[in-house]
């Protein structure tokens, strides 16, 4: 039996190892604060224009940091995330893009009340969970139009954050412009790679060249701050409105139905429950030889447990194997597996112990309640 591994949830870790210096990539919309280490408190500050949240942390003298446990958010079960979801508490929730995207949204269907924190990257968001800048990180992981968000996918393994939920947005996509400029003074147009996939056919009638930029709403910032008047964004109608732009045309995505699912990540996971509908997010890596897929998928058809999404990535570490009977070389894999139960479920339970038997390597990424609304 190959040797594998299964990395589950944790028990709640309300503590962790921090000194002045803690090091964070450039982030123009995040800023950490370390003050001198013989300060007892220790404040990390985040900062976007003239908005400033901070965190009260609690350093003891060896270093060791804790939030003061009245203020911090308790490892959530998945009773309380309903409630977050359906009344909003004041949690701060970290997006990519900036205010007027769509990710801004999704984090406010999730947590209606939430603070939500810009981040220029999809890194950036996972960082700021990881280092308790925010409490949760909303990002898109696949579109009903435009498919899989391979870098989330990527970011889930390489961090160690938990989904707690998931959150369906439809997205409608508008083409907005400098009041004043018309359709036919456009050449170009401006937006999300994913946005302009989504929006492929309306723009290719239009005869407009197409750049992609970080996200939606900064495309429509642009365009307004530059005052252009040979270019476009795709964007919210939200973010035309933020930024004082002309909607030239609305609803122009290739279908009607046009839906983002998110994810929302935390540091600490939810407790399963089998109350409602829940799916659990799983990553895993096979041995080379025929059947082996098949093999896998079906420890979940035995038990009539569905799948509802399954993505391949390389492995990027070992992209190649060779074959032991041959000199052939594979690709290697990581297959990302959503299936509908929790792992509060014993038969889910049982398909992970079995999958577990010739899997190399397995990890639960999260066992979370099922986004039932209609976007
Ligand atoms: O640019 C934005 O507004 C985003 O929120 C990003 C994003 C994405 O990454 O897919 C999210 C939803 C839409 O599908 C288009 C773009």
């Amino acid at each position: 039996m190959a040797s594998s591994r299964i990395i589950s949830h944790s028990p709640p870790n309300l503590h962790r190892q921090s000194s002045p210096s803690d090091s964070l990539k450039p982030i123009p919309t995040v800023n950490l604060t370390f003050p001198p280490k013989r300060h007892r408190n220790l404040c990390i500050r985040a900062s976007q224009n003239d908005t400033s949240h901070s965190v009260e942390l609690q350093t003891s003298p060896n270093g060791v940091v804790s939030k003061d446990p009245i203020a911090l958010p308790r490892p959530l079960s998945s009773n309380q995330l309903h409630t977050a979801v359906s009344d909003g508490s004041r949690l701060r929730v970290a997006y990519q893009g900036v205010q007027g995207a769509y990710s801004e949204s999704a984090a406010r269907k999730a947590y209606p009340n939430c603070e939500a924190v810009p981040c220029e990257q999809f890194d950036t968001a996972f960082e700021a969970v990881e280092r308790w800048l925010v409490d949760r990180a909303v990002l898109p992981i696949e579109n009903s139009l435009g498919g899989s968000i391979h870098r989330n996918y990527d970011l889930l393994l390489r961090h160690q954050l938990h989904i707690v939920g998931e959150v369906k947005y439809a997205v409608h996509h508008c083409l907005m412009a400098n009041h004043g400029v018309k359709l036919q003074d456009l050449k170009r147009v401006l937006s999300h790679p994913q946005a302009l996939a989504q929006c492929e056919n309306t723009l290719t009638g239009f005869g407009l060249v197409r750049e992609a930029v970080d996200d939606t709403a900064g495309a429509a910032k642009h365009v307004a701050h530059k005052k252009l008047q040979d270019a476009g964004a795709v964007a919210s109608s939200a973010a035309a409105e933020i930024y004082g732009l002309s909607i030239l045309a609305q609803d122009i995505q290739d279908d009607s139905d046009n839906i983002t699912r998110f994810l929302v990540l935390a540091r600490e996971p939810i407790l399963p429950g089998t109350d409602r509908p829940f799916k659990t997010s799983i990553v895993f890596s096979l041995e080379e030889g025929p059947g082996v897929l098949f093999k896998a998928l079906a420890v979940f058809a035995l038990r009539q447990i569905n799948l509802s999404k399954i993505e391949s990535r390389p492995l990027r570490k070992q992209p190649l194997r060779t074959s032991d009977d041959n000199n052939n070389r594979y690709f290697d894999y990581l297959f990302y597996v959503d299936f509908e139960a929790s792992m509060a479920d014993q038969n889910a339970q049982n398909a992970l112990r079995h999958l577990k038997e010739f899997a190399t390597f397995l990890r639960v990424l999260g066992s979370y309640p099922m986004d039932t609304s209609t976007a």
